[in-house]
């Protein structure tokens, strides 16, 4: 089985260096200084005061490694809609493509029943460039639970967890999916296959839309934001906006919310990505994390007064630091809602 790893960062590189020592054939898209290491020295993950270095083909040029059986993006959002088109030369026919990335994917009504089938998500996909150049019929759902770093070119820092949740947009165990979570289980990683995929994708996204960017605008790290009775407020009245628009979407919360609040503390003094990505200067992933809620609260007709509000704070913010990637603008209709196809 051919697996190519695109975006060999934190949770791409630990997942490519789990998965090589499982024997799986991983090769690796990444880039810069870090692809450079890569290349000369191999991938290493520590791990539980561990060294593991694998060495795997890595590339910068997709084309340089060709069809793949599944493509694991593990992009930033943005990262990943302006590769769409670079991804094409590791498309097969059967090709399956794994999006392992937190907010809201692309892909998210592709196959859902009723009135939204198949709409498209301004705020993730502009363009519909991730929809035209991969096809959402390619798409495995994947929720990413563990949290990692790139500490120095080539070297990844394993901080805690090992879980990640699979799923078919069509809700179908299909066997493609049954051999993706062999695949990531046989070196030690834990994939756990959901019928909806699209349950976990919210329960994940709920602690994300509001501990990340309550994290990058205060400073503050995960327990404190989740414990301090100011911004565990500001939180927990985010999280119920956001479950009121899941619930209109068909979507069951298995936990409720102080249960996952209190779970967000537990993890401790954990930087989220956000505010990890401030302090280095690196772009921040507001759109598939706040604007897509804010986005699909407008469709179904619900209000967001906190979430717009932190969304424009930390949208106002990015952009004064220049960390706010925009997207070219894209038609709406005069409620500014998407489109649907
Ligand atoms: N890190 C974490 O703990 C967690 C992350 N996630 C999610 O996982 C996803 C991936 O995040 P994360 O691993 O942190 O991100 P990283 O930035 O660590 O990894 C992405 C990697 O892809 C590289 N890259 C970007 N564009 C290209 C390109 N066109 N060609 C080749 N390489 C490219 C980046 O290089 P460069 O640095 O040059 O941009 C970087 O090395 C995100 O959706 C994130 O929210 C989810 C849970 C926890
Ligand atoms: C590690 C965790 C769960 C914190 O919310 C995360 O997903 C992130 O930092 O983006």
């Amino acid at each position: 089985m051919k697996v190519c790893i695109y975006g060999a960062g934190a949770i791409g590189g630990y997942m490519a260096v789990m998965m090589k020592r499982g024997g799986v054939d991983v090769s690796l898209v990444a880039r810069g200084a870090h692809l450079e290491a890569i290349k000369a020295n191999g991938l290493t993950l520590r791990m539980a005061g561990e060294e593991i270095t694998e060495r795997m083909p890595a590339a910068k040029d997709p084309a340089e490694l060709g069809h793949q059986d599944y493509v694991i993006i593990a992009l930033k959002a943005h990262q990943a809609w302006e590769s769409a088109e670079a991804m094409k030369p590791l498309l097969g026919p059967d090709t399956a493509v794994v999006t392992a990335q937190n907010g809201v994917p692309w892909w998210y009504f592709h196959g859902i029943e009723g009135q939204y089938s198949d709409l498209r998500l301004l705020s993730v996909d502009p363009d519909n460039r991730q929809w035209d150049a991969i096809g959402p019929e390619r798409v495995i759902g994947c929720t990413v639970y563990p949290a990692t770093e790139i500490v120095e070119p080539g070297v990844i820092k394993h901080i805690y967890g090992d879980q990640f949740g699979l799923g078919e947009p069509n809700k179908q165990i299909t066997p493609r999916v049954q051999k993706l979570a062999d695949a990531i289980n046989a070196g030690g990683l834990k994939a756990k296959i959901y019928p909806d995929i699209r349950n976990d994708i919210w329960l994940k996204l709920w602690g994300n839309l509001c501990f990340n960017p309550i994290s990058a605008l205060t400073h503050a790290t995960l327990d404190v934001v989740a414990t301090d009775p100011g911004t565990r407020t500001l939180a927990r009245n985010m999280m119920l906006e956001a479950q009121r628009i899941g619930a209109r979407l068909g979507v069951h919360f298995r936990v409720d919310v102080d249960r996952r609040i209190n779970g967000a503390a537990k993890v401790g003094a954990h930087r989220t990505s956000m505010l990890q990505d401030l302090d280095k200067g690196r772009p921040l992933e507001i759109d598939a994390l706040l604007t897509a809620v804010q986005e699909m609260g407008r469709l179904v007709d619900l209000e967001t007064p906190f979430i717009d509000s932190v969304l424009a704070l930390v949208q106002q913010m990015g952009r004064v630091k220049g960390v706010y990637p925009t997207f070219p603008e894209k038609a709406a209709d005069e409620e500014g809602r998407s489109i649907a196809p």
